[in-house]
C-alpha cells in the first residue's frame, strides 16, 4: 500500500518558508510582493486554482488580486490589460489563466507578458532558459512536483520517469526539469499518439499523469513500487455532493495505491504545491524587480 505524498502538509511547509521570506523582505523596508491574476470566463480547473490562490497569498503576506473578464473580451483588449500590468511598477508578477477562449491566441498573450514578471514561467524566454538549465521562473506545477519529491526525500537519481502528457504548461517543462543534473532522471514523454502506452508506463519508476481524463491510469499500467504523481484536475458527477460533482485526478487512486510506493491524492496533492510554488515565484519576481538577485 502506497504512502501518501501529502500535498496539504508539503504545501503548508513551502508556504511557511515563503511567508518567512516575505516577512524578512517587508521588514527590510520593501513593499509586499504583488501578484495580478487575469481570469477570462470560467474554466473549472482555473476556478479551482483561483479559489485557493487568493487565500494562500494572503496567508503568505503577498498582495494578490484576480482581474476577471467576460468570455467575449477581444484579444486586443486582453493585450491591453497585459501591457498595463507590464508597465505598472507596483506589479511584480503576472499570471494569465489558461486556457483562453477560442477566439484568443494563447501564444500571443503569453508572449506579451514581460519575462521578468512571468511567474508562470510560460514565456518562451523562460521556457528556453529552463531547457538550458539557467532558469528564472520555473512553471509552478513541474516545480511543485519536484519540490514534493525533494521534501519527501524520494531519490530521483537514475530513475526512469514517464510523463503522460506533453503540454507546454506541464509535460514539457517537467521533462526539462527531471532531466537536469541535480535530478538525473531518464525521461520518456507520452501523448495521444504514443503506441502501446501501457508498455511505457509499466516501465516507470516515476509515473506522472497530466492528461485531463478521470481514472485514465489504472493499476495494470503501473509497476509495483512506482512513485505515482497525479496532475489531473477533472470534474466527475457526484450526486452525493451539494455541487453535484467532485474533483478527481487522472489516476485510478484506489486501484493504483495498492501497487505504488508513493502516490499523490486529488484533491490535496499537486494542485496545492502548484499554488505554493507560484508564491515562491512571486517572491522571486519581487526581488528581481527590486534589482536584488534571487537566492
Ligand atoms: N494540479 C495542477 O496544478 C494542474 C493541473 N492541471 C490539470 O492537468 C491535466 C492536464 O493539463 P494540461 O497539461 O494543461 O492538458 P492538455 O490538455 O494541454 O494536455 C493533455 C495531454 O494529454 C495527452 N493525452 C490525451 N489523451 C491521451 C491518451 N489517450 N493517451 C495518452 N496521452 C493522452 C495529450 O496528447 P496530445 O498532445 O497528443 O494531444 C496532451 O499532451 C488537466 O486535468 C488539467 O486541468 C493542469 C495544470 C496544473
Ligand atoms: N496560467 C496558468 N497557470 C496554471 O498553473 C494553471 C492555469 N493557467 N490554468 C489551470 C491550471 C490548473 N491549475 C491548478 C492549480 C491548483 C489547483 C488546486 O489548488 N487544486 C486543489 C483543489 C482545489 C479545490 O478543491 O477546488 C487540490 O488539488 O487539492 C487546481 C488546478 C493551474 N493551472
Amino acid at each position: 500500500m502506497a504512502q501518501i505524498l501529502n500535498g496539504k502538509e508539503l504545501a503548508q511547509s513551502v508556504r511557511n518558508d515563503v511567508a518567512a521570506e516575505v516577512q524578512a523582505w517587508t521588514d527590510s523596508g520593501q513593499r509586499p510582493p504583488c501578484l495580478r491574476v487575469v481570469l477570462i470566463g470560467s474554466n473549472p480547473a482555473s476556478e479551482a486554482y483561483v479559489r485557493g490562490k487568493e487565500k494562500d497569498a494572503r496567508e503568505a503576506g503577498i498582495d494578490s488580486e484576480t482581474l476577471r473578464f467576460d468570455d467575449d473580451i477581444s484579444e486586443a483588449d486582453l493585450l491591453g490589460v497585459v501591457d498595463r500590468l507590464n508597465t505598472d511598477p507596483s506589479v511584480d508578477g503576472i499570471l494569465v489563466q489558461l486556457p483562453l477562449p477560442d477566439h484568443i491566441d494563447d501564444r500571443s498573450v503569453i508572449d506579451a507578458i514581460d519575462p521578468e514578471k512571468d511567474v508562470d514561467g510560460f514565456h518562451p524566454e523562460n521556457l528556453g532558459r529552463l531547457l538550458i538549465g539557467a532558469p528564472s521562473f520555473i512553471p509552478a506545477t513541474p516545480f511543485g512536483i519536484v519540490e514534493m519529491l525533494k521534501r519527501s526525500k524520494i531519490e530521483t537519481e537514475g530513475m526512469r520517469a514517464v510523463i503522460v502528457g506533453r503540454s507546454n504548461i506541464v509535460g514539457k517543462p517537467l521533462a526539462a526539469l527531471l532531466m537536469q543534473r541535480d535530478i538525473n532522471a531518464t525521461v520518456t514523454v507520452c501523448h495521444s499518439r504514443t503506441r502501446n502506452l501501457a508498455a511505457h508506463t509499466r516501465e516507470a519508476d516515476l509515473l506522472v499523469a497530466a492528461v485531463g481524463r478521470a481514472n485514465f491510469i489504472t493499476a495494470d499500467m503501473v509497476k509495483e513500487g512506482a512513485v505515482v504523481v497525479d496532475v489531473g484536475i477533472n470534474r466527475v458527477d457526484d450526486e452525493s455532493r451539494d455541487k453535484g460533482y467532485r474533483l478527481a485526478g487522472d489516476i485510478d487512486f484506489e486501484g493504483v495505491r495498492e501497487k505504488a510506493s508513493w502516490i499523490t491524492p486529488v484533491p490535496g496533492g499537486v494542485g496545492l504545491m502548484t499554488r505554493a510554488m507560484l508564491l515562491k515565484n512571486t517572491m522571486n519576481a519581487a526581488r528581481r524587480h527590486a534589482d536584488v538577485v534571487a537566492p
